[in-house]
């Protein structure tokens, strides 16, 4: 029997992923001890309420709400408890006793990630973060370490597993948007706030850890343009159905040429978009997310997975904890957070995207005239265009708009596709923008 060196594992959060973390470090703690080289003692679990139903049967004398001492005689801390504070101080407080971290915290992460990664850098501490983009998906190690040697140009994906359970459900089933929300957060995939999920801050937030990853460049999560999926409704996701497309939330990070100034740039954004339901993004259900890289050297690559869930998030938390288990063991510098790339991030407004904008209109002569006028009038080209019945739902005190009109666009720059969407608003033929929504994936 060798005997192994403890590796003294103190661990934040006993939720939905912290539960399955123990339970799982616990259940395999003699193979650990093999890969590692050393023994990983789980020394002490950090909750609020020590009464809480647990998702696994764990000892209870592992549990405390005292995380201060748990962290003092840490040498690796993973914290899985969520928010902003006290996250933030107790992953300073181990990486200054000297600990590393490993810690799924995306909304941290996104918010005072430089404060962090310079703490550890100034101590030679690590900190590991496979968890919080994607779930059980490899992509922040890829990013990180797999395509340093690489000039990545693009990344686009589907990383909110609480969306697009939503938007799947919607799509495959007629769910309504409460009810798959609902079934989403009993299935532990829902923030603390479902609002992080469906308003997109929690997809805002991956994108710009993945940017930043990617391009070298420090993206401030403000510097991410976010629009959430409240305003995708069921006639929004039938529409787009017939249409052959499906809506899904994407993230899409990509460098491109300012058109303002010819300068490079980054940028990154998170908004529901129309996919073809020909794309491989389109057979992404429940859950699972999927993440498009595109890279100069290696080419597309795909990356597909369980984005969300106890134990699929523990598989990524885990895979952290062996590593940061190996370096302790061996010793030597972590790998630091690389910003010298240091480029604009470019707002919204100099994107082009095509578009497909559907109107509730009247169902009257010139109507199309009217509509198309407005498109060329503000420089968008029109690709397609398609009339239908929307039904005679009714518009008070005068005829029901009987008639839907979806027009898709060429490539257009953001801001004249958002001064032609407020002139057609005004037009009497238009009863109302039911959706206006980019389409990707071309
Ligand atoms: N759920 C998922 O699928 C995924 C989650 N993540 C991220 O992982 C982290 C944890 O998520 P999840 O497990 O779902 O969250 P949960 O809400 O299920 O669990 C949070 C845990 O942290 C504990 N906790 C919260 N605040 C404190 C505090 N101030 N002091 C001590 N303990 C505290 C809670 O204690 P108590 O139980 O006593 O209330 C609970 O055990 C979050 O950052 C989340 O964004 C990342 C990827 C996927
Ligand atoms: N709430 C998040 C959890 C994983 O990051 C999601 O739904 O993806
Ligand atoms: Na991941």
């Amino acid at each position: 029997m060798i005997e192994y060196r403890n590796v003294r594992v103190a661990l934040l959060g006993g939720g939905t992923v912290g539960a399955q973390v123990a339970r799982l470090l616990l259940e395999h703690k003699e193979e650990f001890a093999s890969r590692v080289g050393a023994s990983l003692e789980l020394t002490g679990i950090a909750v609020r309420n020590l009464d809480a139903a647990r998702s696994a049967d764990l000892p209870k004398e592992l549990f405390t709400t005292d995380a201060e001492s748990l962290i003092l005689g840490a040498d690796i801390v993973i914290e899985v408890m969520g928010g902003l504070e006290p996250a933030r101080s107790y992953i300073l407080q181990a990486i200054n006793s000297g600990a590393d971290v490993v810690t799924a915290n995306k909304a941290l992460l996104a918010t005072h990630g430089t404060e962090l990664f310079e703490a550890a850098e100034r101590v030679g501490a690590q900190l590991y973060f496979e968890a919080a983009v994607a779930g059980a998906i490899p992509i922040i190690r890829p990013l990180r370490e797999s395509l340093a040697g690489d000039r990545v140009k693009r990344i686009m994906g589907i990383v909110n597993g609480t969306t697009n359970y939503i938007l799947d459900k919607m799509d495959t089933e007629g769910a309504s948007f409460d009810d798959a929300l609902a079934v989403a957060t009993e299935l532990g995939y829902a923030e603390a706030d479902p609002t992080a999920d469906v308003d997109a801050f929690d997809a805002a937030q991956k994108a710009s850890i993945l940017a930043s990853l990617a391009f070298h460049t420090t993206i401030p999560l403000e510097s991410v343009h976010r629009e959430g999926i409240r305003a995708i409704s069921g006639k929004t996701v039938e529409l787009a159905k017939k249409a052959g497309y499906v809506v899904k939330l994407l993230a899409v990070c990509e460098r491109l040429t300012d058109p303002a100034t010819g300068e490079e740039g980054v940028s990154a954004r998170v908004y529901p978009a129309l996919i073809s339901r020909e794309h491989p993004l389109a057979a992404v259900h429940k859950a699972n997310n999927a993440v498009f890289v595109e890279a100069e050297a290696a080419g597309s690559l795909m990356f597909y997975g369980a984005g969300a869930g106890g134990p699929e998030t523990a598989s990524a938390v885990l895979g952290d904890l062996v590593s940061a288990a190996r370096r302790h063991v061996i010793g030597g510098p972590g790998l630091g957070a690389s910003t010298h790339a240091n480029l604009p991030v470019l707002p919204i407004s100099a994107i082009t995207t095509r578009y497909h904008v559907t109107l509730l209109v009247f169902d009257r002569p010139g109507v199309l005239a009217s509509v198309a006028e407005e498109f060329a009038k503000h420089g968008v080209s029109v690709e397609l265009v398609e009339q239908g019945t929307f039904g005679s739902e009714a518009v008070s005190g005068e005829a029901a708009p009987t008639a839907t009109l979806v027009i898709g666009t060429h490539a257009a720059l953001e801001s004249d596709l958002a001064a032609t969407v407020s002139a057609l608003a005004q037009l009497d033929a238009v009863s109302s923008v039911v959706s206006v929504l980019r389409v990707e994936g071309a």
